[in-house]
């Protein structure tokens, strides 16, 4: 903190000197809470993963990603868009189900080298490193609100899934945004009911749904929104400071659909987007950006933080099946990637932890008093997935809102 521009909190989760119960993991606890509730994430420091596995883990990814793309479209998944896609000529990413799980990573090497390649167990490795820390967020996240008893039923009722991602800086001259139809008006409310409108001025909500087909690789110049929703505003205060609001449901449910912004600068804006501003349908996300800056997220206050990538250092993102599980009282941030320097190429590693079929996400009781009623009802994390297929899920300002909200009055 403290420098110019805003930054995310910084905490260190090195492995050396947190063990539970110290003095220290009592502060990080503490520290990690409060962070996830000003910002819905936070970068850590960490030691888990060492430099080496971290430089394997960015050649394996070179190499797959120069793969031809009929091998690479061989990484599918019965869930649509959770294998391989590109988003608007900008990016591309791989999904790896129980990635840390290594009997279940080499389903994954099936599909893109069947002739066998050891790649797999870097990435296998580093996801397992990912998980372990992710795992301790989680413990000392529930920890924090006195819920130790949710501990084991909540770690068991999780698993993984790893993507790998490549983005590029728009060339020059390049038109992609601003494609589409069905216009309509709207007004966008992020997970944790903050209204994505500046206070200080009126704001019209303007969304550009495009719907592209199944076959989103080929044409880089039109797909602006395939696989994400976003949902665009464009401010009327003069400022400029146009919002890009979204979910990424394709990331990893597959809606392909989006909607893209009019205006000027923020079409010039989206268009340099390798991934639209959403929010993760996940539990919690851990992202690392191999050397190359790009990632974005937004306060509660609405200003952008650009996240500077460090060595052994990583982001931790709540998505919105947390806030739901926390009662809202963990936000699920926006956050968006855009990559600004030209002829370099962004790596970025993430792995995400969803709730299994059928496990039930409902608030633990201690979560909710007079000053946080409850939230959101009872759900199946799956019911939600299908919820952002239909046309009410994509287009609502929240789907988690408008999905299990209590004030959504459904
Ligand atoms: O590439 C990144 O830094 C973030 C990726 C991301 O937000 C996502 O996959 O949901
Ligand atoms: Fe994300």
């Amino acid at each position: 903190m403290g420098s110019c521009s805003p930054q995310l909190p910084l905490i260190c989760l090195s492995d050396q000197t947190l063990k539970p119960g110290s003095s220290k993991w009592v502060k990080v606890r503490s520290d990690v809470r409060k962070a996830l509730e000003d910002y819905g994430c936070f970068e850590a420091k960490i030691d888990q993963v060492s430099m080496e596995l971290q430089g394997s883990v960015l050649k394996a990814m070179q190499e797959l990603f120069a793969l031809p793309t009929e091998a690479k479209q061989r990484n599918v998944c019965p869930k649509p868009f959770a294998g391989y896609f590109s988003h608007n000529g900008l990016s591309e990413s791989f999904g790896i189900k129980d990635a840390n799980i290594l009997e279940k990573a080499h389903e994954f090497t099936q599909q893109l080298w069947p002739e066998g390649n050891k790649s797999i167990k870097m990435i296998q490795l580093y996801a397992e490193k990912l998980a372990e820390l992710d795992m301790m967020v989680r413990r000392l996240i529930l920890e924090s609100y006195g819920i130790e008893y949710f501990i084991d039923e909540h770690l068991n009722s999780t698993y993984y899934r790893m993507r790998l991602m490549k983005y590029i800086a728009r060339p020059d001259n390049d038109i992609t945004a601003a494609v589409g139809a069905n216009v309509d008006n709207g007004a966008n409310d992020n997970a944790d009911g903050d209204a994505n409108v500046n206070d200080d001025g009126a704001s019209i909500g303007v969304k550009v749904n495009v719907d592209v087909g199944d076959d989103v690789n080929d044409n880089d110049s039109v797909n602006i929104g395939v696989g994400v929703d976003i949902n665009v505003e464009t401010n009327v205060n003069g400022d400029l400071d146009a919002e890009a609001n979204g979910d990424a449901t394709a990331w990893v449910v597959g809606a392909v659909s989006g909607n893209a912004s009019v205006g000027a600068k923020e079409a010039n804006v989206d268009a340099e987007l390798g991934l639209p501003s959403h929010t993760d349908k996940s539990l919690s996300g851990i992202i690392y950006q191999h050397q190359i800056d790009g990632l974005e997220v937004k306060t509660k206050e609405g200003k952008w933080i650009r996240v500077k990538p460090a060595p052994n250092t990583v982001i931790v993102i709540a998505g919105d099946a947390l806030c739901a599980l926390m009662n809202g009282r963990i936000p699920s941030p926006y956050h968006r990637v855009r990559v600004t320097e030209r002829k370099k190429t962004r790596y970025a590693a993430a792995l995400f932890s969803y709730p299994k079929e059928g496990y039930i996400i409902d608030s633990p009781k201690e979560l909710v008093d007079e000053k946080h009623p409850r939230a959101f009802k009872p759900f199946d994390f799956v019911d939600l997935f299908n919820f952002y297929h239909t046309e009410a899920g994509r287009r609502a300002p929240s789907t988690l809102q408008a999905f299990c909200g209590v004030s959504a009055g459904k």
